[in-house]
């Protein structure tokens, strides 16, 4: 089955507060999708919203395909060196993390609690990679990383795409792809 994600109408309330409505999107196969806008304009609700993390105050998503998230929090136990906390996915994952190109490859012995913003950025992508999912939900997903880390999330992001999979890359920073569509959440400010 093609993986597909739609959303029709959406609109999200957090608190009291309507942040965005009418936002509408499709994205099939190949497809990346950058979501911009100032802070605080909702980037990461509509990548919960997308994920089914979060209710729409109105509208609705559509999935078909698994889907992947790399938001700041990386679900990796903080007290376990890095290679035994990956190794608890890579147990339920079907993909394999590139730890090498990834840079974790020498980090395999350091416990997560240590890991520098950056490191722990690229371990999140291990994770995202190792699970082998069609549709990539990405919320900030250059935060911390070096120039070297910025190219290589654009390279996989890519890779990704032209593998038939899909991605929406909720970020403030630019983010360079062929045919990368872009959506400014300002557009939809409620
Ligand atoms: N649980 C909540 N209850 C009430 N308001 C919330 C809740 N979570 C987030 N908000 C508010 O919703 C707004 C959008 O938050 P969100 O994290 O989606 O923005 P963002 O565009 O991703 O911002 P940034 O670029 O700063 O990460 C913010 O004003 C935030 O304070």
């Amino acid at each position: 089955m093609e993986p597909r994600l739609t959303a029709t109408d959406l609109a999200c309330r957090r608190g009291e507060r309507l942040l965005f409505a009418r936002l509408s999107l499709e994205l099939s196969s190949g497809q990346a999708l950058q979501v911009a806008g100032p802070n605080g304009m909702g980037k990461s609700s509509l990548i919960r919203l997308l994920a089914g993390l979060l209710r729409p105050f109105a509208g609705s998503v559509e999935r078909s395909g698994q889907l992947a998230l790399v938001d700041e929090r990386p679900a990796l136990d903080e007290h376990q060196p890095l290679g035994a906390a990956l190794a608890f996915w890579g147990a339920l994952d079907k993909g394999a993390a590139p730890l090498e190109r990834l840079g974790l490859a020498t980090l395999i012995d350091v416990p997560v609690r240590y890991l520098s913003t950056g490191q722990r950025k690229r371990a999140a992508l291990a994770r995202l990679i190792g699970q082998d999912a069609p549709i990539w939900l990405l919320d900030e997903p250059l935060n911390g990383l070096d120039t070297h880390g910025v190219a290589l999330v654009e390279a996989l992001v890519g890779e990704h795409c032209v593998g038939g999979g899909m991605a929406v890359i909720a970020s403030h920073q630019p983010f360079t792809l062929p045919g990368l569509q872009r959506l400014d959440l300002a557009d939809y400010a409620a």
